[in-house]
């Protein structure tokens, strides 16, 4: 590669946290014009090499040149002036401000007489979301719009500041199919606008779509890259990544089914807003002991609400009956369907999940405080012993169980979620997404767990808009489109095509 094909260059860069080295003397070119892919198993230090190269972290060892120019960024907004963006996983906006403020929030435009100059500001920010095909008014508020038009709200805001490299780390994790189309052409126009793109996702089937090259890391350390994408395979990638090569990617063992443990019968959710529209509308489907049954839907297809509505989030609202083990039971609340064996792994575990600031062993133990509680009194010695036993059954990256949780990575919190519930030994277990952001051995793993939970006789309801993930794991895929039930297909039945006729019904 000639020099000046290269935007940017980390030499021997190192960073370290108390207790944990997360780069060790990493060395990478990033190539001008080109979707740089960094791949890399959860922790493996991606999240921390894209916050320095974007001055979030301002302290660390080693050399960044940018142009073959040293630099060393003292701010997001120091690196964002020598034309280098970041769009973070959860997204920096303020939503009761309108497109056009957020966009120019620090550098407004004023008037010869100092006024702000709106007039021109939304002429501006039309152009731009018209260079990103969002043809949203610019004087919309941020909260009225949908998760993808909001990444394209901030890669408006780095084309305004002439960004060179723009980095996006798994912008594609909440975003429809449709929005991930509408991204990919962007990418492509940003290339074609010399701008150059660091990507992060785990997403496998994405990367071999939009990637120029990829770069793996793995522990802190670089692994090595991959130049030629149009003869690698996924296996190659796999190994860059993990080491060594994964087999038998997993599929279900087919295992006897037990008794019936959940039931549920004519479940609907009204929409707050209009009572004749449903988030869920008449759901009835069982769940045996020992099955895992898969729940597939496209974005908005009442899934999420479904889970919540059973799990008693919803109690005032939904209408419907609810078995267990046989008996009707009424479930008003989250407690109550602990109290009855019940556990969810939520969605977003940032909000209703994790408690960023404690650490782990209190994440893992907080709802299972019967086991750790001995005599009235909490037994501390149990409680690390819990966190101990899931941070090695899930293999969690954590420097210690009192590690705080916001410092794992995006994956690593993940699986405390997972350890928080299967701590609770359910008898029922919901999964929200469980593998959103967990790199292809880690899902393995988990993959592997739900069976064995299977095994152990658990009821397991996932929901998964991965196909191939739901496809490998469940025994059955109920298929939801407009909140209803659009199909039930045998794993032995399913197939791809199948599955999307009924989801997009
Ligand atoms: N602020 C911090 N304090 C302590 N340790 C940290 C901090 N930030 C990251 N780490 C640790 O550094 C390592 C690398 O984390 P990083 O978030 O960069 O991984 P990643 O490759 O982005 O993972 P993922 O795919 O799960 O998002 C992990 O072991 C993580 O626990």
């Amino acid at each position: 590669m000639r020099e000046e094909n290269i935007i940017l260059r980390a030499e021997n860069i190192t960073k370290k946290f108390a207790g944990v080295t997360a780069l060790n003397q990493v060395s990478l070119d990033v190539h001008r014009a080109k979707v740089n892919v960094i791949v890399g198993e959860n922790g493996a230090g991606k999240s921390t090499l894209m916050k320095i190269l974007s001055g979030v972290y301002p302290e660390y060892e080693g050399t960044l040149l940018l142009n073959g120019e040293e630099v060393n960024f003292s701010s997001p907004k120091d690196a964002m002036g020598r034309g280098i963006a970041i769009i973070h996983q959860e997204l920096n906006l303020i939503p009761y401000l309108s497109i056009t403020a957020n966009i120019f929030l620090g550098r407004e435009i004023v008037d010869s007489f100092g006024m702000l100059d709106f007039k021109k500001m939304n002429q501006i920010t039309k152009a731009l979301l018209a260079r990103l095909e969002c043809n949203v008014p610019p004087n919309t508020l941020v909260a009225k719009l949908k998760v993808g038009q909001q990444q394209q709200v901030e890669i408006a805001k780095a084309l305004l500041e002439e960004a060179k490299v723009v980095i996006m780390d798994e912008p594609t994790s909440a975003i429809t199919d449709a929005e991930v189309e509408v991204l990919f052409r962007i990418i492509a126009t940003l290339k074609e606008q010399q701008v150059s793109i660091l990507y992060i996702s785990h997403k496998l089937d994405e990367l071999f779509r939009i990637a120029d090259r990829f770069i793996g890391l793995r522990d802190g350390k670089m692994v090595g890259t991959i130049e030629n994408i149009d003869q690698a395979k996924k296996e190659d990638l796999i190994r860059l990544m993990v080491g060594r090569d994964i087999k038998n990617l997993y599929v279900k063992e087919d295992l006897p089914l037990g008794e019936e443990v959940l039931r549920v019968e004519g479940i609907s959710l009204p929409k707050h807003t209009i009572k004749s529209e449903y988030l869920v509308k008449d759901v009835s489907f069982n769940l045996r002991r020992g099955e895992v049954l898969g729940i597939f839907g496209l974005m908005g297809a009442g899934r999420t609400e479904l889970l919540e509505t059973i799990f008693g989030l919803h109690s005032k609202t939904m209408v419907g009956n609810i078995y267990i083990d046989g008996q009707e039971i009424k479930i008003t609340s989250a407690m109550d369907a602990v109290a009855n064996g019940m556990g969810l792994v939520p969605e977003d575990r940032k909000a209703d999940g994790l408690v960023l600031q404690m650490p782990v062993f209190k994440n893992v133990s907080m709802a299972s405080i019967d086991q750790i509680v001995k005599n009235g009194l909490l037994n501390s010695g149990l409680e690390t012993d819990l966190a101990k036993k899931y941070i090695s059954n899930l293999n969690i990256k954590t420097s210690s169980p009192g590690q705080k949780s916001e410092n794992l990575s995006g994956g690593n919190q993940q699986k405390v979620v997972l350890a928080k519930w299967l701590a609770t030994t359910p008898k029922i277990l919901f999964l929200d997404e469980p593998t959103r952001g967990i790199d292809v051995n880690a899902k393995n793993e988990i993959y592997h767990l739900i069976n064995n939970l299977a095994k152990e006789g658990l009821g397991v309801l996932v929901v998964s808009s991965e196909l191939p993930e739901i496809m490998a794991i469940c025994d059955r895929i109920i298929v939801m489109g407009a909140s209803r039930i659009t199909g039930v297909f045998s794993q032995k039945e399913a197939t791809e095509d199948k599955i999307m006729n009924a989801a997009i019904l």
